[in-house]
């Protein structure tokens, strides 16, 4: 029997008053270490980072609002040729979930044709709000997978170093009556995801040790990490894709957005060489991400319920 300690998502700290955040010193290699190890144990992890100023989340918030009022004819010309890349929601598998996404917001341009698409009469704001926010968090991004490699003891290949992500904002309807569960337990089909989850309303929830949904609460100044399922691929499954899902108590909706980081696309998705060993054998063939993309398409529904992940299925050796 005995009483057992909960369990506990880490909450890592890259403040700028730190000293965490520069490369080659001991701050950062113990940090790299941990990261390392609470991806391998997790899946995930929160992480404090004054790098997006407050001022600039509570913009992007009021900016998901004005998104979400806007008619859905609007919404619905978010459209995409990648699958699950554009306008999502509202149907049999998210009756009370909507979300818009749009790739490459870093770059000014994108920023623009996705703004535009959603005012037509312009709205420099959102614009910026979105920009400014997308380049914040690659670089968040990019601190950590170098964290990540670093932790295994292994430079980072090029070819992982990729700037492609979708920026995706999402709103959630309060049930009414009971709880509901308002997005399926899934796992993410970019490589690292980081979510910024409105104040005050929980709902985010992580599945640790094939049994036992934990709650990620939201914490002013905090983002959560989530590792997915091309990451999993790179690290040769040292890493797990975490499965998540949304709960929503009664009477509360709920914003959250996320950058979905992806891979380059002209280059093959390939275990990191220096992660294979005896203890770890090869666990995945090469793959072109944009196949990876359209199987799971074709897929999708009929694996609902499985306990495996898209990417074992689709690439596992
Ligand atoms: O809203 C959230 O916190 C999670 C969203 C999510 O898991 C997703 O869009 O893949
Ligand atoms: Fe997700």
């Amino acid at each position: 029997m005995g009483s057992e300690t909960p369990t506990q998502i880490p909450v890592f700290d890259f403040t700028s008053d730190t000293q965490t955040l520069k490369p080659g010193t001991d701050a950062w290699n113990n940090m790299s270490r941990d990261v390392c190890a609470a991806l391998a144990r997790f899946g995930c992890f929160q992480v404090a980072y004054d790098g997006v100023p407050a001022r600039l989340r509570e913009d992007m918030f009021e900016a998901m609002e004005r998104v979400f009022d806007l008619p859905d004819e609007t919404k619905r010309r978010n459209t995409s040729d990648k699958p699950y890349f554009g306008y999502n929601g509202r149907n049999e598998m998210v009756p009370m979930y909507e979300s818009l996404g749009a790739e490459e917001t870093s770059e000014i341009e994108k920023a623009k044709a996705f703004t535009q698409l959603l005012w037509p009469e312009g709205n420099d704001k959102f614009c910026e709000t979105l920009n400014c926010m997308s380049k914040k968090l690659l670089e968040l991004n990019q601190m950590i997978m170098k964290m990540v490699f670093d932790g295994f003891g292994v430079d980072i290949p090029d070819a992982l170093i990729s700037d492609n992500s979708v920026l995706r904002v999402m709103k959630y309807d309060a049930p009414t009556g009971d709880s509901a569960l308002v997005l399926p337990p899934h796992t993410d089909k970019s490589s690292l995801t980081i979510l910024c989850q409105q104040e005050g309303v929980q709902g985010l929830e992580v599945l640790v040790d094939g049994h036992e949904w934990i709650s990620l609460p939201p914490i002013p100044g905090c983002f959560v990490i989530l590792a997915a399922e091309v990451l999993k691929a790179w690290s040769n499954g040292r890493i797990p894709a975490v499965k998540h899902r949304v709960v929503l108590s009664p009477g509360k909706e709920r914003y959250s957005f996320g950058l979905f980081m992806l891979p380059k696309w002209d280059v093959a998705v390939k275990v990191v060489e220096e992660l294979i060993d005896k203890a770890h054998p090869r666990r995945y063939k090469a793959f072109d991400y944009m196949d990876y993309l359209r199987y799971m398409e074709a897929h999708l529904l009929k694996m609902v319920g499985s306990n495996k992940d898209m990417v074992d299925v689709f690439a596992g050796v």
